[in-house]
């Protein structure tokens, strides 16, 4: 459905009197088959939009060439946005129309015709629970409202391809999980193709069969969440020693087993690649040595562990990242 070899994105921006070159996009290889979900996950800044902006053909890539449900970005950019749903980060719905007529407006861009724009509209509205909303003004919605409208646009011509830009930013708890269920929704009941980009990591987990990680505009991992934690990151074993001052026997026996151990206070920390493997061998060590525990704790690992093992930081922290600058020379729309 998307493969993509070596896409790169530079921008020309100003700091102070002098240009600088920022490659946003730094050598992109992306290959997603029909049908997966693919959650794209990265920091602030490190690239996310804008792949998704080359993808969907509305910047034309520097370099790099992409097919997108079977067509080139660049040769064949018509017949790509005709085969795709696209959900912006900021949302397509403005404020006056009424949400029935922009969706029906959406779908006869695409070429339905009216009776059918408006037969899709209402069914979708249905799926993505908006009941009794056709006919309301986007602007007196809800934000968890307003984000399932804009996903009704990007659905109403049927494409099998859906791209989601940050979907539930700026949504609470609750219309984050019920956004996540119509999500999940579009594979399971349309059989569509989805790649969503985000950086809550929890979301990533939670939708995705395959997670594409993006740093500083690269791709620094690809594989199923479970794939990713188990060979980068490891299981998290923690043990809390009853006698603070045998604390150091305790990580040398973990240190067997473990890498990475540290010690704080009475606890001694260290990772396995499956904790349910070396535990029971590791308790009966420490027994036989006369080392009593207050506590043994084991924590699966995150996907922020994974990114912290890749990238050397959090992607908590990374969240924080620098603001877009000013624009001098953006990238030419494809
Ligand atoms: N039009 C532009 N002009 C100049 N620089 C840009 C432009 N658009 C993006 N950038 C820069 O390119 C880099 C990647 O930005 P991009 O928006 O793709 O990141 P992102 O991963 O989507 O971030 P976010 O999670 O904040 O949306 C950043 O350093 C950003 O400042």
């Amino acid at each position: 459905m998307i493969h993509a070899r070596g896409l790169v994105q530079t921008f020309t921006t100003r700091e102070g009197r002098q240009k600088k070159e920022v490659r946003a996009v730094d050598g992109v290889d992306l290959d997603v088959a029909e049908g997966e979900v693919v959650g794209f996950l990265g920091p602030n800044g490190a690239g996310k939009t804008t792949t998704l902006r080359m993808l969907t053909t509305l910047l034309r890539p520097t370099q790099g060439t992409a097919t997108v449900a079977g067509f080139d970005v660049v040769r064949e950019s018509a017949q790509v946005r005709r085969n795709i749903g696209y959900v912006s980060q900021s949302g397509s719905t403005g404020s006056f129309a009424r949400a029935g007529d922009e969706v029906v407006d959406h779908g006869m861009l695409y070429g339905l015709s009216q009776a059918e724009a408006t037969r899709r509209g209402k069914e979708l509205f249905d799926q993505l629970d908006l009941p009794g909303l056709w006919t309301r003004q986007p602007k007196s919605m809800s934000g968890g409202q307003r984000r399932r409208l804009d996903i009704a646009m990007g659905l109403v011509h049927d494409p099998t391809l859906v791209f989601l830009d940050e979907p539930t930013t700026g949504l609470d708890p609750q219309a984050r999980a019920n956004l996540w269920e119509h999500i999940a929704g579009l594979r399971t009941e349309r059989g569509a193709t989805v790649f969503l980009t985000t950086h809550y990591l929890d979301e990533a987990d939670a939708l995705s069969d395959r997670i594409v990680i993006i740093d500083h505009g690269r791709i620094v991992a690809a594989d199923t969440s479970d794939n990713l934690k188990a060979q980068v990151a490891g299981d998290l074993v923690d043990l809390e020693v009853s006698d603070a001052s045998r604390v150091g026997e305790a990580a040398a026996r973990l240190e067997a087993v473990a890498e990475s151990v540290e010690v704080d206070g009475s606890h001694a920390r260290g990772r396995v690649p499956r904790a349910a493997k070396v535990v029971p061998g590791l308790m009966a060590d420490l027994s036989g040595a006369g080392l009593e525990l207050a506590s043994i704790e084991v924590k699966r690992p995150t996907l922020d562990d994974v990114f912290l093992t890749l990238t050397g930081r959090s992607l908590r922290d990374a969240e924080s990242g620098p603001a877009t600058p000013d624009p001098v020379e953006a990238g030419v729309p494809a």
